[in-house]
């Protein structure tokens, strides 16, 4: 575990040595404050994968989902957000909509997304993990280090 770091401070220690995210996320989690080892998924309206994945031991992971920033769909429920709590990841951020919002505002975990839509997505499985994704002028590779708070997301490159 790293030492919760406000990013504004993260900003000044490192500077432009890491990426900060221009998109304006909302924090949807009781966790505002989260970092962690970049794990991904990227997948368009479509959300087993990203469940399969939460199903299994986070050890303080964030999960970044590429959902293409749709927000046609939800891509994280009460349900699905409740596997991350319990498996132990640090918290998600999702290019795209969850649903929920009420319980999920209410659960230990980091939850960065762009809106919110009751609308379910999809189940087949389709989509990519552990893939490098971009969106907001940054890019997240697996393994790389993320922090988020209430002014944002820094990312290693
Ligand atoms: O099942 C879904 O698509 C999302 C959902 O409602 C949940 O995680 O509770």
């Amino acid at each position: 575990m790293t030492e919760p770091i406000a990013t504004a401070d993260l900003y000044d220690e490192r500077g432009e040595e890491l990426q900060s995210v221009s998109l304006q996320f909302q924090d949807l989690g009781a966790k505002t404050m989260f970092s962690g080892p970049i794990r991904t998924v990227s997948c368009f309206r479509d959300n087993a994968l990203l469940k399969q994945i939460l199903s299994t031991a986070g050890e303080g992971a964030v999960l970044v989902v590429d959902g293409g920033g749709s927000l046609e769909s939800a891509l994280v429920g009460d349900l699905i957000a409740t596997l991350g709590v319990d498996n132990g990841w640090a918290g998600l951020i999702i290019h795209g909509a969850i649903r929920d919002r009420v319980v999920v505002g209410t659960l230990p975990l980091g939850v960065k997304a762009l809106g919110s839509n009751p609308r379910k997505s999809g189940k087949t499985g389709a989509g990519e993990a552990d893939v490098p994704v971009s969106f907001g002028g940054a890019t997240f590779r697996p393994g790389a280090m993320v922090w988020c708070d209430e002014d944002g997301i820094l990312v290693e490159e």
